[in-house]
């Protein structure tokens, strides 16, 4: 109901629902028999454990992020091993600058004494690309295993020390394998799912509930109520509150903490920024200065003279104020262009794309914008701009969209699905297409809408979206929700370094809802013309 503002559930309530959604992710269940394996292998104190804390060990799974200089990994003993900290955070799930392995990594080196070299060529060469059947099932168990650097004082100094939390009561299995696995041919089977809860046994009475709520909802007020539904869904506690900081290039420090009610990072450490989680001035400050950001965006055919002109008008207003900006239009009549005055160090480049005129479905013009981009970032707006930012053109700003929306690679949360269970969400299941997600796969629904990030790792995104939506082309095939599906695919092999919450992309369809508190809106779905 358009301009329905809906609270937060309450706090009995959420419990009621606990594991219907965020919950699986992780974050808010009680993992019994939990306690510090050192890499000595003995069960350990804090101390021991690195000085996790000062409290007693967390009983919540737990991970710290890298520092984000590389820290222990940037060693001379990692150095002489040949593995670099950047080889081991790609075979870890590709990650930017914070990462944590869900791996067993307790007691791998030398009694006494292991090395980062040791730990980190393991990592390198074993998994996580490939677990063993025992390891996903500890994962599922609330097995997080983290690597948490010790002695690292400083980053010069190369011991390691690893202390993770691992349930006691069913070790994983040790991975046998020892064959590389190069990270950028990961398949489906190498990447691993935030861990879902052991304590499931609610989880029929909850979808229960959640039926009869929805019935409800219905019967008294028609059928937009129910998507507020997911509201009811927690999303999970960011484990990380109770930890250091996550850091982040652009961000400043954050504040996982300040939006309780929402979850603000992931199991493997990106965080996901709500506003009030950071400081807009300092992110502005503290963001490397003198970077070009590109920011691309399609008008084909009808969306150009519907929606550019308003796009940019508000994108001049809000989007990187103050920082050098590079508007890419992608358009088949760039002489139509409309003229906005733009503001000092900002400019705008029209990129004639003859081959999207070509395609008359809207479809079609949304899929080949993988393609397009992938091209683009080899040349002249690849050399140009140091960070991207690809959008509809269908949406405006009406809110600051900052420095804190950068990372080596950035996701959108989907604004319907946020708090929905990964079961849930409506990835490509035809498993003959390229973008086809297994039910426990998948993290998060990412939207195509608003994705980012440095040249490089979108140039690994497009090409990879582009190959799938080639593939399926070749057999006829058409995923549900077309490049899309293909960028969830990618995000699930690559996580993404960042998460924008659905504030950064908002649709007056949804509604107010409390927990929004800023938006860059989509525009009206008045297809009919543009698409006609
Ligand atoms: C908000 C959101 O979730 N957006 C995604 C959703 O799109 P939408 O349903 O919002 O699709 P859409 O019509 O906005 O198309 C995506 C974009 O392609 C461009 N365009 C498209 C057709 C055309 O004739 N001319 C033109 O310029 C334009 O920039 C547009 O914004 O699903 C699409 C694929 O199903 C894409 O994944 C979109 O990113
Ligand atoms: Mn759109």
């Amino acid at each position: 109901m358009a301009g329905e503002e809906v609270l937060a559930p309450p706090r009995w309530l959420s419990g009621a629902l606990l594991s219907v959604g965020g919950a699986e992710r992780g974050y808010t269940v009680r993992a019994p028999n939990l306690s510090w394996v050192t890499s000595k292998g003995s069960r350990g104190t804090e101390e021991a454990a690195g000085g996790l804390g000062r409290a007693a060990p967390p009983r919540l799974p737990a991970c710290l992020p890298w520092e984000p200089s590389g820290g222990a990994l940037g060693t001379s003993k990692g150095r002489r091993a040949g593995v670099t900290t950047a080889e081991v955070k790609k075979a870890a799930f590709g990650l930017g600058s914070h990462a944590s392995l869900p791996l067993e990594l307790a007691g791998s080196g030398q009694a006494g004494r292991p090395t980062v070299a040791r730990a980190a060529r393991r990592v390198h060469t074993g998994p996580p690309l490939s677990l063993t059947g025992g390891q996903r099932r500890a994962q599922t168990e609330f097995v997080l295993m983290c690597v948490v650097e010790k002695g690292t004082k400083s980053p010069e100094r190369g011991y390691g020390g690893f202390a993770g939390l691992t349930d006691t009561a069913k070790l994983p299995e040790r991975a046998t394998s020892t064959t590389t696995t190069p990270a950028s041919t990961a398949s489906s089977a190498h990447s691993v799912p935030c861990p879902s809860p052991t304590v499931s046994s609610g989880l029929e009475e909850n979808l229960l509930i959640q039926f009869a709520l929805g019935l409800l909802g219905l019967l008294l007020h028609g059928l937009p109520v129910v998507r507020h539904l997911g509201v009811l869904t927690p999303m999970g506690l960011c484990p990380l509150a109770r930890m250091p900081l996550l850091r982040d290039n652009f961000t400043g420090p954050l504040h996982p903490w300040a939006r309780p009610e929402v979850l603000t990072c992931t199991c493997w450490g990106a965080p996901i920024i709500w506003d009030g989680t950071f400081d807009p001035d300092v992110a502005q400050q503290e963001a490397v200065q003198n970077l070009t950001i590109g920011l691309t965006v399609f008008a084909v055919g009808r969306y150009l003279q519907k929606y550019l002109a308003h796009f940019l008008e508000t994108a001049e207003q809000h989007f990187m104020v103050g920082r050098r900006v590079v508007y890419y239009v992608f358009t088949e009549g760039p002489a139509a262009v409309p003229r906005v005055r733009l503001g000092p160090d900002r400019r705008l480049r029209e990129e004639r794309e003859e081959r999207v005129a070509r395609w008359r479905r809207w479809q079609n013009v949304s899929m080949v914008r993988m393609r397009t981009l992938h091209a683009a970032l080899g040349g002249r707006l690849g050399r140009e701009a140091r960070f991207l930012r690809s959008v509809d053109v269908d949406q405006h700003f009406s809110g600051t969209f900052g420095s804190e929306a950068l990372a080596e690679s950035v996701a959108q949360l989907l604004l319907w699905h946020y708090r929905w269970r990964r079961r849930l969400l409506p990835f490509e299941r035809d498993a003959r297409s390229a973008a086809a997600l297994d039910p426990s796969e998948g993290d998060f629904c990412y939207q195509a809408a608003v994705f980012g990030g440095s040249v490089a790792a979108l140039r690994q995104l497009t090409v990879y979206c582009a190959r799938g939506l080639r593939r399926d082309r070749a057999r006829g095939l058409e995923a549900r929700w077309h490049d899309e599906s293909h960028l969830n695919k990618s995000f699930w092999l690559q996580k993404p370094a960042k998460l924008l919450s659905p504030e950064f992309c908002w649709s007056s369809d949804v509604g107010r809802r409390a927990e929004i508190r800023r938006q860059l809106l989509w525009a009206p779905k008045e297809y009919a013309l543009p698409r006609g």
